[in-house]
C-alpha cells in the first residue's frame, strides 16, 4: 500500500510578476523514487524548495509528512534531507568537521557522521579539508549531509553532476538501499537517458506547468510514440532478404541483413506475428522502445503546441 509522504495541490509560486510554478498538483509516496524533469527554469527547484518550506506558495497548499513546511514549527523537517543544486561548503574545514557541523545543526546523531562519510565512499579523505576535494567529492559529501538524521524524504537537485560514471552507480544503489527502507527520493535532474530504470515515476515540468506524471511505461502508453522492432535476418539462401522486403513492404533495411520498421504500439505484435507466420529467417530481434528524452520532448512539443 502506498503511503503519501508529500502533497502539492494547485500551489502556484511568483516571484513578482513572474510566475515560476503554475497550479501544479503533485503526490510522493513512501518507498518510491520520482524523476523530476524539466528545462532549465521550468520551476524543478521552485517545486523543490516550497516542499521543504524554504518559501511560501502564492496559492495552493503542501503538506510534508503531515505537516505545512512553511509553518513556523515544522517538527518533520528533521525527516527532511536536502541536497542543494550548488553545494557550497567552507572551504577551510575537514569533511569530518562539515558533516558534524551539520549534524549538529540537524540534532542528529554524530556517530553518523563517520558512517555516513563511509557510505558515501569518503572515509580516506575524511580528515583532509574540503578545499582539497574534487567536484564529485563535494558532490558526495552534500550526499552525506543529506543522508543525515535518516531522512523519510529526500530531495535532491541535480544530484549526479560532476559524478563519473562508477560514482553514479555508487550513487544509485544508495538510493536504491534507501527506496528500500521506505524513503521518498525525488530527484530532480536534466541527465534523462541516465534515469531510465532507476526512477518508478517521472514527472515532468515545463513552464511552471506539471505536463507529464507517470511510471516510463505509462508515459509510453500515453505519448503513443512508435517502437522500433530491428530483425536480424539470416540469410542462408541468396535472395531471401530481398525477396522478404520486398513481400512486406514497410521494413527499412539498415544493413547487409538488419531491417528496422518504427511499430505503433497497437500494430507491434501483429508486425511480429506476420514477420513470423511470412517466414522471415530472423536470426534476432530487438524491440526498442521510446527512450525518455524521445518521451520528455514529445511532451514539450504537445504543450508548446499549445497556445
Ligand atoms: N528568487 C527568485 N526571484 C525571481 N525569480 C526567480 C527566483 N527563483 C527562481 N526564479 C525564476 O523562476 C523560474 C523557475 O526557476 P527554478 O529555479 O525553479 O527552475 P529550475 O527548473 O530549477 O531550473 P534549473 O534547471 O535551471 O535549476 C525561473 O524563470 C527563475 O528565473
Amino acid at each position: 500500500m502506498s503511503s503519501e509522504t508529500v502533497s502539492v495541490e494547485r500551489v502556484a509560486k511568483s516571484y513578482g510578476r513572474h510566475e515560476a510554478v503554475k497550479s501544479v498538483s503533485l503526490a510522493l509516496n513512501a518507498g518510491e523514487t520520482i524523476a523530476l524533469v524539466g528545462h532549465n527554469g521550468a520551476g524543478k527547484t521552485t517545486l523543490i524548495k516550497l516542499m521543504l518550506g524554504l518559501i511560501r506558495p502564492s496559492a495552493g497548499n503542501v503538506r510534508v509528512l503531515g505537516e505545512n513546511p512553511a509553518a513556523g514549527e515544522f517538527a518533520a523537517r528533521k525527516s527532511l534531507g536536502y541536497l542543494p543544486e550548488n553545494v557550497s561548503f567552507n572551504m577551510a574545514l575537514t569533511g569530518r568537521e562539515t558533516l558534524a557541523f551539520y549534524a549538529r545543526l540537524k540534532r542528529a546523531a554524530l556517530c553518523q557522521v563517520p558512517e555516513l562519510l563511509d557510505r558515501v565512499g569518503l572515509s580516506a579523505a575524511m580528515d583532509r579539508r574540503v578545499g582539497t576535494y574534487s567536484k564529485g567529492m563535494r558532490q558526495r559529501l552534500g550526499l552525506a549531509q543529506a543522508l543525515l538524521g535518516s531522512p523519510q524524504v529526500l530531495l535532491l537537485d541535480e544530484p549526479t553532476t560532476g559524478l563519473d560514471p562508477s560514482l553514479r552507480r555508487s550513487f544509485y544503489a544508495i538510493i536504491d538501499e534507501l527506496k528500500s527502507q521506505g524513503t521518498t527520493v525525488l530527484l530532480s535532474s536534466h541527465a534523462l537517458t541516465e534515469l531510465e530504470g532507476k526512477a518508478d515515476r517521472v514527472i515532468i515540468v515545463n513552464r511552471g506547468i506539471k505536463i507529464a506524471d507517470g511510471t516510463i511505461d505509462e508515459l509510453r502508453h500515453i505519448a503513443r510514440l512508435p517502437t522500433r522492432i530491428r530483425l536480424k535476418l539470416a540469410d542462408r539462401e541468396p535472395g531471401t532478404v530481398e525477396r522478404w522486403i520486398s513481400d512486406t513492404g514497410r521494413w527499412q533495411r539498415v544493413n547487409g541483413h538488419m531491417l528496422e520498421i518504427d511499430a505503433a504500439p497497437e500494430d507491434k505484435i501483429q508486425l511480429l506475428r506476420r514477420a513470423a507466420a511470412e517466414g522471415a529467417p530472423v536470426a534476432d530481434l530487438d524491440l526498442i522502445p521510446p527512450t525518455l528524452d524521445e518521451l520528455y520532448a514529445h511532451f514539450l512539443s504537445t504543450q508548446d503546441a499549445l497556445p
